[in-house]
């Protein structure tokens, strides 16, 4: 068997004395895309945050590529083709969308070819190049977040709601787009409230209850057997 993009064993977490992340395993084959599911609460969130370098964990194990990381830096990680697009985008609302996308041009990386994938993933933003981010619509900022995410050429991609306040249809529509970005060979972990419409372009789906992964398989297998669980919220 080929080495997991992303292993996660026994991972532990806590909010001063409240352990949030009690043992958390999950491991996510190269190419693949994961949805992550499970209700308010659970510790999604603060797995994306602990696997990003953006909080410590308490004990446990990350492995990226079959690199052992824990404690490393976001910086090493980055190195290591980690890319998190973070819960409520992260736009510069003041900089236009080329100028939100040009920042982005990490060493080696011509502005032009950042401009060129962002434009071909979303040909909004090609219209829309010159406009403030700030003045875009929720879909469109979080558009610009994902382009800015793809940059950096990322092997896993971690996004953590994607669709936070938006509107089913757009959303839908980004979906599509986290497929085609998958086609093209990235190894995706999404966090999603919208549980259907991330199963319909996942290869997996991992659910999470009380700070552990309790289930784990295809997104039919899931459906069937953790409704209940999945599709308590927006549905
Ligand atoms: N900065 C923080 N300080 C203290 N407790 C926190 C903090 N962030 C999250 N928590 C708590 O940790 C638990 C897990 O939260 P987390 O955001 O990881 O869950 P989640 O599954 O992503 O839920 P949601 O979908 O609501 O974001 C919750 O009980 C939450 O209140």
């Amino acid at each position: 068997m080929s080495i997991p993009m992303l292993e996660v064993i026994d991972l532990r977490a806590a909010y001063g004395r409240i352990e949030v992340l009690r043992g958390v395993d999950l491991s996510v084959p190269k190419g693949a895309v994961m949805a992550l599911l499970g209700p308010n609460g659970a510790g999604k969130s603060t797995l994306v945050k602990v696997i990003s370098g953006q909080k410590k964990q308490t004990s446990g194990d990350i492995h990226l590529g079959g690199v052992h990381v824990r404690g490393a830096e976001t910086e090493d990680l980055a190195r290591l083709g980690l890319c998190t697009v973070p819960e409520g985008r992260s736009v510069f609302p003041n900089l236009t969308v080329a100028e939100n996308l040009t920042l982005m041009s990490y060493a080696g990386v011509p502005a032009e070819a950042v401009l060129e994938t962002a434009f071909a993933y979303f040909p909004r933003l090609l219209e829309r190049r010159n406009q403030l981010a700030g003045t875009m619509s929720g879909g469109e900022q979080q558009m610009l977040a994902m382009s800015r995410a793809l940059a950096s050429d990322p092997a896993l991609l971690l996004l953590d709601e994607l669709s936070m306040g938006l509107a089913p249809l757009i959303v839908e529509e980004l979906y599509e787009t986290v497929g085609r970005i998958a086609e093209s060979g990235v190894t995706i972990l999404c966090i999603e409230q919208f549980a259907r419409t991330a199963l319909k372009i996942a290869d997996y789906a991992a659910v999470m209850t009380g700070g552990r992964v309790v289930a784990t398989g295809e997104p039919g297998e899931i459906l069937e057997t953790m409704s209940d669980v999945i599709l308590g919220g927006a549905a």
